[in-house]
């Protein structure tokens, strides 16, 4: 079945629908593509992830963009380009990455995306950008609060919902002026109406996978909540999802940062980089919104629409609740000890910057 017959399968686009479409984004030709990017010149590369590689390039008409080339043609890496243009054809959000065109001829297949100058929150928080300190709080609150929106957009009113499946800071792409943009929807799963969650095989990241999905495979819209957790955590505190103490040792950032929460100690989560320059109502909000978000139990993690109305301080009163949450009562930090959880050296349990990703496949039908 080649792209175009596959793409149809989706459902996603009638004739009507592509005529709508056409103002947003179209089909380039993989002339014009070795145009922009110099033929794919290795001074253009941006960066490389599970798909392919990712070039700057600039069109003829001056504007810049992001070309992310399929690494080796296959069935699987088909079904994956094809998922990521359906979904992004379907959704425009101010905080979701958008979608200029794709490129399929013979096997080379490439999409098209606006070129994100500050790259991702990744690079700022443990990259290349981060000795420049570019992330104040006021624009950590602000990704914070536009990526759970575009979360939201996901969740809530794209039909049929979508689940990201592989929410992380490198998925997070920052624009000129540090506005959130959601990316990489290669992952993502749609909702048929009805559902409440669909079980499929484990993709994503460690570090970010919710127990109930990483061991069970059920993804559901919590199971996004459960990362975005860990990506708030990360924000506020600057530290990666999982650090390795020692050779054998690695705690992961809820092991580190409840027991703190639990004792108002906020000020030692905050990012040392910060300077101490940050609102502490909206450190401490972030924290406790981040470690909800990330609790085991999926029933017990609030929506991805309570999670903006927290952040955005809407609600005194759930606030007030959260903060008196039984996980964050002083006994329940006696239960940890200094937080650190001894666990096996193997290579895959923890890995850096390029291993990160974890295939596995799931044992449940
Ligand atoms: N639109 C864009 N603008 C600017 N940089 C981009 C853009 N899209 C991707 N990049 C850069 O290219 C890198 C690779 O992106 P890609 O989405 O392929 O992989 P990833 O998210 O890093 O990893 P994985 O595919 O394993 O999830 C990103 O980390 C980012 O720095």
């Amino acid at each position: 079945m080649d792209f175009r017959s596959r793409f149809c399968c989706f459902g996603g686009f009638d004739r009507k629908q592509n005529k709508k479409k056409e103002s947003t984004w179209r089909i380039f030709s993989l002339k014009e593509l070795h145009s922009a990017t110099n033929n794919f010149n290795y001074d253009n590369k941006l960066g490389e992830g599970g798909f392919g590689s990712v070039y700057w390039g600039q069109l003829w008409d001056g504007s810049q963009i992001a070309v992310k080339r399929l690494k080796v043609y296959s069935n699987k890496a088909e079904m994956e380009f094809a998922v990521e243009v359906e979904i992004l054809a379907r959704v425009r959000h101010k905080n979701l990455l958008s979608l200029r065109g794709y490129c399929a001829e013979g096997q080379e297949r490439l999409i098209v995306y606006d070129y994100m100058p500050n790259l991702s929150l990744l690079s700022h928080l443990h990259g290349q950008h981060s000795a420049e300190c570019l992330l104040d709080w006021n624009r950590r609150m602000n990704i914070a609060i536009g990526s759970a929106e575009g979360i939201l957009y996901l969740h809530h009113h794209a039909t049929p919902h979508i689940i990201h499946r592989d929410i992380k800071a490198s998925n997070v792409l920052l624009d000129a002026d540090f506005k959130a943009q959601v990316a990489d929807f290669g992952f993502a799963k749609l909702i048929p109406d009805g559902a409440t969650h669909v079980t499929t095989r484990v993709k994503g990241t460690l570090g970010y996978l919710a127990p109930e999905y990483a061991m069970l495979g059920k993804a559901s819209e919590s199971c996004d909540v459960y990362s975005f957790g860990i990506l708030l955590l990360e924000l506020a505190s600057g530290k990666k999802p999982i650090e390795k103490l020692n050779a054998a040792t690695r705690r992961s950032i809820t092991e580190w940062a409840l027991p703190l929460a639990c004792q108002r100690k906020f000020s030692d989560i905050a990012d040392p980089k910060l300077n101490g320059d940050y609102s502490v109502e909206e450190l401490k909000r972030v924290v406790l919104v981040g470690l909800v978000c990330a609790r085991n139990q999926p029933e017990k993690r609030p929506t991805i629409l309570e999670v903006v109305d927290l952040l955005k301080g809407e609600s005194k009163e759930k606030l007030a609740a959260l903060e008196n949450d039984e996980m964050f009562s002083a006994t329940h930090a006696a239960d940890y000890n200094d937080g650190v959880s001894v666990a096996d050296d193997s290579s895959d349990f923890v890995s850096e910057e390029r291993e990160r990703k974890q295939e596995t496949e799931n044992v449940v039908t």
